[in-house]
C-alpha cells in the first residue's frame, strides 16, 4: 500500500490545526501527527538571558520521538496505534489505494530528518498584527508571559522562515487570512490531484 505524507506547517495561530483536522476528517485512510504533542516538559525547556522559556526552537521538542512515530506509521501504515487516528472512524478504502499521513506543526521544515518524508508541503502565513491578535486569545501551558510574542515567538518565527526560504524545497504557501473553507477546499483538491499523479 502506498503512503502519502502531507506537511501542514506555518506560523503559530496561522490555522494549521483547523486545516489539519478538516483534512483528517475528509481524506480516506488518514492519520494525523501533531508536533505540539512532542513539546518537552517545562523543566526541560531552556530559559534565555531575559528569563523567557525558549519554546519556539527545535530543542524544545522531542523530535526524535516524533520521528519514531512517523517512521513507525510509514512501516506499518495500517497501524494507527501510535497516531491520533480517530478510533471510531470506519476505515474507508481509498480509491487511490493510498494511506495518508498529515504532520502538522510550527517547526516542520526546519527539521531535516523529516524533509524527504513529505510528499507535499504546505505553509500557512498570517501578518504580524493578525498573529499577535490571535495569539493573545490563546492560553498555552505555561501561559505566555508579558512581551513573549515580540521578544521570543515572532523573532524565532522570522528566523526559521528565513532559513526555510533560503533552502526552498517545493513548499506551497497558503494565506491564513482567507476563509477557512476556501483554504481547506484548495488544499483538499491539491492533495487529491497530487496523490492521483503519485499512484499513476
Ligand atoms: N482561516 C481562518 N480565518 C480566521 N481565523 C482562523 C482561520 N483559521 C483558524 N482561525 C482561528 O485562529 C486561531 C488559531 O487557529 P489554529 O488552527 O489553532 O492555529 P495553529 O494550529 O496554526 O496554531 C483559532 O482561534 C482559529 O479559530
Ligand atoms: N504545548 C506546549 O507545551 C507549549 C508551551 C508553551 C508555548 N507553546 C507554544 O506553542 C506554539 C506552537 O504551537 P501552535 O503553532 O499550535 O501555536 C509555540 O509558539 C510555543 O510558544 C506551547
Amino acid at each position: 500500500m502506498k503512503t502519502f505524507v502531507i506537511g501542514i506547517g506555518g506560523v503559530t495561530n496561522g490555522g494549521k490545526t483547523t486545516l489539519a483536522n478538516k483534512l483528517h476528517k475528509s481524506l480516506p485512510n488518514c492519520s494525523l501527527v501533531c508536533q505540539d504533542d512532542y513539546f518537552k516538559s517545562e523543566a526541560d525547556v531552556e530559559t534565555d538571558e531575559r528569563g523567557f522559556k525558549m519554546y519556539d526552537v527545535l530543542e524544545a521538542l522531542n523530535m526524535d520521538d516524533m520521528m519514531t512515530t512517523v517512521n513507525s506509521w510509514t512501516k506499518h501504515s495500517k497501524d494507527a496505534e501510535t497516531t491520533r487516528q480517530n478510533q471510531n472512524e470506519i476505515p474507508r478504502k481509498s480509491e487511490d489505494g493510498v494511506y495518508f499521513l498529515i504532520i502538522e506543526g510550527f517547526l516542520l521544515y526546519s527539521y531535516m530528518p523529516l524533509d524527504n518524508v513529505f510528499n507535499k508541503k504546505y505553509f500557512l502565513t498570517i501578518p504580524y498584527e493578525e498573529c499577535k491578535k490571535r495569539r493573545s486569545t490563546r492560553v498555552y501551558e505555561p501561559p505566555d508571559p508579558p512581551d513573549y510574542f515580540d521578544g521570543h515567538v515572532w523573532p524565532m518565527y522570522l528566523k526559521h522562515k528565513d532559513q526555510m526560504e533560503k533552502a526552498e524545497r517545493g513548499i506551497v504557501y497558503l494565506d491564513g487570512t482567507k476563509l477557512e473553507d476556501d483554504i481547506y477546499s484548495f488544499v483538499y483538491a491539491d492533495i487529491r490531484k497530487a496523490a492521483q499523479e503519485f499512484t499513476r
